[in-house]
């Protein structure tokens, strides 16, 4: 709802109310409607203000009444009698001022914000388009470069930069509400006439085609088939090509298009999922609304490898006091110079400054006596890592968090180790770790609830989103990924090409196809692991050489890694790089040639397949995975993995994760496919279908939101 008064004898103050953050609901907009009314009609009110309770003037359109019947009066008339009126409306900022808020105050006549606010027109990250006059509004405002940048990206900006781009006409330190009421009694009687920005013209531009052409081509590499961001620079070539009305109708058009789209249920699924995260439970019933988290002031990393040296900037950005301890000298020295650099580059992208003497650097682990949490990120390699835990447990305060960066070992024998398992959990950074977004905080059998609650606190203070996991082989981001990979080397085998593979899964959305990605990373990394779990084992031949532990294997990936193909390090990889460290992927004859040698070698005989089978085969043998994660409990929740993939492993979000993408496909028509392959490939038993994915259709295919219910049913029942 809205508030309405009478304030200073003639200014009348609208203020919206729909906590946490006004969200223009039905009755939201019906409180405004009525209030512009009233004050309107009121002889004795000269001019209005309209503001937000609590600090926060307006967070947009109620995401939560999207998708189902529209009620209350709809936002573009209300604004559109707003802009329409003949007293003077001013907009008082605080907090937020996003989307529809953003553009019900591009509606006011005049804009005063608080120094602190943030604005945007963030729809294109819901998948829609600001269509309360915001994409015709904004470019006449503003001009057309700077309003495509805002609407494209949906980024937030600062009070001093939207007053630099000329979004706002002041900007204050003061009580905004007070400074609002003051300038609108200026303001009183004055002509209203070069204020309605619907009036304006955008800028004239020299060059408008090669302007969009450009937009176009960068909104459609940054969210590769994301329709959203191509909606919304058509929008904004309407406003500058059309007369007002028209740009409008234009808008309404584009909008049309986008609002059921299932991208854009994807993206607000998204929206929620990653708030739902923040919301964590244990199955020892440690939860994040009663676990209290412990101060972390001075942390401290072991091994300054990539992952270290990346985990340390993390931590200094996050204004914590750092010892980074390295115990081979070569290594700390080039630590000394890469941490600062990185930091600097860091500080610059962010506009914030860090002190480099928050970080001290140790050859010793007797250096970490004093601080709050250590994060272990030596070599992956489990005897290696005892030893430290061992040497930590002696060496640190008692009560002194120890966590571990692995990505696959486990967690509960490490907390073995130690004198105090509860202290123990897994922080599992993702490289490079202080630019990737994704902490999985893994908890182990005895960990604490304070434990899980500091490391899920830090990782949020460091601005990544933080899941809660419990602890498997590879957690649950790098367990699913383990299918996914096998599957695409099985296509391999059976005569796809990397070429073909990445092809179908990059126009599925993500930034980079398995092969690729393979060769960024480093194929010796997987292969490592592989050989310290006995599976690489090149030496055997016939049938047995497809074989481990009576499932299907493919040694492909060993066999690249022994003629030293280790990606783009070696300059050759799934692909060839015009040098070691090459970023350019080209198709490798040699490649090709290998792969027929080695179909030939095993009886394989190449067939055509195509991109439909690649995405099933990869995708859907990953879900199933997922669910099986669900079932045992690792994750609490679809919205968990969702989160997981999208800001660890690239999936892209206008698909909403991999759970929500099995919900859009439809369960049954997973469990049908999986099924199908699962018969031609027997000896892949991770192609059957969990059992809670069976369970889910069997009861019925709920929607993603109700499966923790089925979820719940079944272990309640245990
Ligand atoms: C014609 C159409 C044209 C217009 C379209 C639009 O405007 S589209 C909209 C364009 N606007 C946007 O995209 C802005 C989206 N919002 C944000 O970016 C941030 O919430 C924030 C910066 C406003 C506040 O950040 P913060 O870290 O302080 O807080 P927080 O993020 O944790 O949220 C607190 C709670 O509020 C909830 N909630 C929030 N917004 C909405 C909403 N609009 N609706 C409903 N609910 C909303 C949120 O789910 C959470 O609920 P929970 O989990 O407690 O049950």
């Amino acid at each position: 709802m809205a508030q309405y008064r009478r304030v200073s004898g003639s200014v009348g103050l609208i203020t919206l109310q729909n906590p946490p953050v006004n969200a223009l609901s039905a009755s939201v907009r019906q409180g405004i409607v009525d209030s512009v009314k009233r004050a309107l009609g009121d002889q004795k009110v000269k001019s209005v203000v309209i503001c937000g309770q609590n600090g926060v003037f307006c967070g947009g359109a109620d995401i939560r009444e999207f998708g189902r019947q529209m009620s209350g009066p709809p936002l573009v008339p209300m604004i559109h009698d707003i802009e329409a009126a003949n007293k003077p409306v001013v907009a008082a900022i605080e907090g937020s001022a996003l989307g529809g808020g953003l553009e019900l105050a591009l509606g006011c006549h005049y804009r005063i914000s608080h120094s602190k606010a943030k604005l945007g027109l963030p729809e294109v990250t819901l998948g829609l388009l600001p269509a309360a006059g915001g994409t015709q509004r904004l470019p006449r405002l503003i001009g057309v470069p700077a309003a495509l940048n805002l609407i494209t990206t949906g980024r937030h900006v600062t009070a001093a930069e939207a007053l630099q781009l000329g979004i706002l006409d002041h900007v204050t330190e003061h009580n905004t509400v007070d400074v609002a009421v003051k300038f609108a009694l200026s303001v009183t009687g004055e002509s209203l006439d070069g204020r309605r920005i619907s009036s304006f013209s955008c800028a004239p531009l020299s060059d408008l085609d090669s302007l969009f052409e450009e937009a176009m081509l960068k909104v459609r590499g940054a969210a590769r088939g994301a329709i959203a961001p191509v909606a919304c620079v058509q929008a904004v070539r309407a406003a500058a090509t059309l007369p007002y009305a028209q740009g409008m109708e234009r808008e309404k058009e584009l909008m049309a298009t986008l609002f059921h789209s299932g991208q854009a249920r994807a993206l607000q699924y998204f929206f929620f999922a990653q708030r739902a995260v923040g919301r964590w439970s244990t199955p020892s019933g440690a939860r994040w609304d009663t676990s209290q988290p412990r101060p972390v002031r001075k942390a401290a990393v072991i091994g300054l490898g990539t992952m270290g040296r990346g985990i340390t900037v993390a931590l200094a950005q996050a204004g914590l006091s750092v010892v980074a301890v390295e115990t081979h000298a070569k290594q700390l020295m080039e630590a000394k110079k890469a941490v600062p650099s990185m930091l600097k580059r860091g500080a610059v992208r962010g506009g914030t400054t860090i002190e480099p003497d928050s970080i001290t650097y140790s050859e010793t682990v007797q250096a970490v006596a004093d601080v709050d949490l250590v994060i272990e990120a030596v070599f992956e390699d489990m005897a290696l890592k005892e030893k430290v835990f061992q040497q930590l447990s002696i060496v640190c305060k008692p009560d002194t968090l120890l966590c571990t960066n692995t990505s696959s070992l486990d967690v509960d024998h490490l907390a073995s180790q130690t004198r105090h398992p509860e202290l123990v959990v897994g922080m599992h950074f993702f490289a490079p770790a202080h630019v990737m977004k994704l902490l999985e905080v893994v908890y182990g059998r005895r960990s604490s609830p304070a434990a899980v609650a500091t490391a899920m606190q830090l990782g949020k203070k460091m601005g990544k989103v933080s899941v809660a996991v419990g602890n498997c082989r590879g957690f649950a981001g790098n367990r699913m990924l383990k299918r996914y990979l096998e599957q695409a080397f099985f296509l391999l085998e059976e005569g796809a090409t990397p070429e073909l593979v990445d092809r179908a899964l990059e126009e599925f959305g993500f930034p980079m196809g398995v092969f690729r990605m393979s060769d960024l990373s480093g194929l010796d990394v997987g292969w490592r692991v592989r050989k310290a779990d006995g599976l690489a084992d090149t030496s055997l031949t016939g049938t047995s050489a497809r074989v481990r532990q009576g499932c299907r294997y493919s040694p492909l990936g060993d066999l690249l890694c022994e003629h030293g193909r280790f990606g783009q390090k070696t300059g050759r990889g799934w692909y060839q790089y015009d040098k070691p460290g090459g970023r350019v992927a080209k198709s490798d004859p040699w490649l090709h040639n290998f792969l027929d040698e080695y179909r030939a070698r095993h009886g394989l005989v190449p067939r055509c397949i195509d991109q439909q089978e690649v995405l099933e085969r990869c995708l859907f043998v990953l879900i199933n995975e997922g669910f099986q994660i669900l079932e045992e409990g690792i994750a609490a929740g679809p919205e968990d993995i969702d989160a997981i993939y999208v800001f660890g492993y690239g999936w892209p979000r206008h698909r909403g994760g991999p759970m929500f993408y099995a919900d859009m496909v439809g369960l049954e028509r997973v469990v049908e496919r999986l099924e199908r392959y699962h018969q031609a490939h027997p000896n892949v038993p991770y192609l059957q279908p969990s059992g809670l994915l069976r369970r889910l259709v069997a009861n019925g295919s709920p929607p993603i939101h109700k499966w923790r219910n089925v979820i719940k049913n079944r272990n309640s029942q245990l």
